[in-house]
């Protein structure tokens, strides 16, 4: 660490608490590195959820880090208070004229419209096609790893019979490539999606590598064969209880869900969920950082290409 975000953003308090804001100002100063800047464009309804979990997977390396928010110019977000929006977030407008270490896309609750039906999909495209010569790498999560897979590569979105949520087991394919440097042979890791990206179609793009799978729920881990731009189909970021919040939700709407998969003890809801995947995170997100971002982009940005 330390991220360095306006010092009132209310993240910043919550991992404070979690003693994840270790390092102060002047520490950071003294170090005389250079900051990595990394964006996070959060199309996550409750985003003040999604700041914190990112923040805390990003903070797990020795690293400082210049965190800039960005909200989409062309939908405007009703689930985040306006106040905090016009505080810590900025447009693509403001800051397409920068060069980024790193970029993350998160998901977003939009899966059942086509892709071109989303409100802001022109804007997004705009800032995909922007991130190819402006940012050394580019992390999606879930839909926006389905956006960037169909964007990029065409890879086609299917919708599932039912919905995926829970916690599922996974096996690493080649645990030579850095993103998956300190993996386990098997780990678990959260999905929660109603689709998934074709399989086909990511198989036969030769660009693309698939790092880690999963026998019930398909792949979790996608590259490109540069590490410019990483897919995280499930959602590593998650917290302990962000399934059961889900689950409850649904149920409250009288949706009928099905209970998360290999999540409660004793698969009983009023059971505490164990926390099964956040060394894999950790790692995940470190690897990214350090091998993909920091080993990779130019100490001068403008010399990103
Ligand atoms: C597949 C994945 O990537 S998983 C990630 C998504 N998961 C989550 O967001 C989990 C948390 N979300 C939730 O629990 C719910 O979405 C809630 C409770 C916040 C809101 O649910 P509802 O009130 O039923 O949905 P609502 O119709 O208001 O739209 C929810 C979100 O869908 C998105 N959305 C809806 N319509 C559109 C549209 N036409 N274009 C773009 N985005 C849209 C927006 O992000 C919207 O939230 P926002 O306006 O705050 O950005
Ligand atoms: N994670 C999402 C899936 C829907 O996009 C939810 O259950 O809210």
């Amino acid at each position: 660490m330390p991220i360095k975000t306006q010092n009132n953003l209310p993240a910043k308090a919550i991992l404070e608490n979690e003693n994840i804001f270790v390092m102060d100002e002047d520490r950071a100063i003294s170090q005389n590195i250079r900051p990595l800047k990394i964006a996070i464009l959060n199309l996550m309804p409750l985003k003040e959820e999604t700041e914190v979990q990112l923040l805390r997977v990003l903070s797990n390396t020795p690293l400082q880090i210049d965190i800039i928010l960005l909200q989409t110019a062309s939908y405007q977000p009703t689930h985040t208070s306006q106040s905090h929006l016009n505080m810590f977030y900025q447009t693509f407008d403001d800051i397409k004229d920068q060069k980024l270490d790193g970029m993350i896309i998160t998901g977003a609750p939009v899966e059942f419209m086509d892709f071109e039906q989303v409100e802001y999909w022109e804007e997004l495209t705009n800032i995909m096609e922007w991130t190819k010569t402006n940012v050394t790498s580019t992390f999606h999560i879930c839909w926006g790893a389905q956006a960037g897979l169909y964007y990029h590569f065409g890879v086609r979105k299917i919708i599932l019979p039912k919905k995926v949520s829970g916690i599922y087991r996974h096996r690493v394919n080649n645990r030579k490539v850095q993103l998956v440097r300190g993996f386990d042979d098997v780990f678990l890791a959260p999905h929660s999606r109603n689709t998934e990206s074709s399989p086909e179609d990511i198989r036969t793009h030769e660009e693309l590598v698939v790092l880690a799978e999963s026998d019930e729920v398909g792949d979790l881990i996608v590259m490109t064969k540069d590490g410019k731009q990483i897919f995280v189909l499930g959602h590593l970021e998650y917290d302990r209880l962000t399934l059961d919040t889900e689950y409850k939700r649904d149920m409250a709407k009288g949706l009928n869900p099905e209970k998360p998969y290999n999540y409660y003890p004793d698969d009983n809801p009023d059971n505490r969920p164990l926390l099964t995947w956040r060394a894999t995170s950790d790692c995940l997100y470190s690897n990214w950082l350090n091998y993909y971002v920091y080993q990779t982009t130019p100490y001068d940005l403008t010399k990103i290409r």
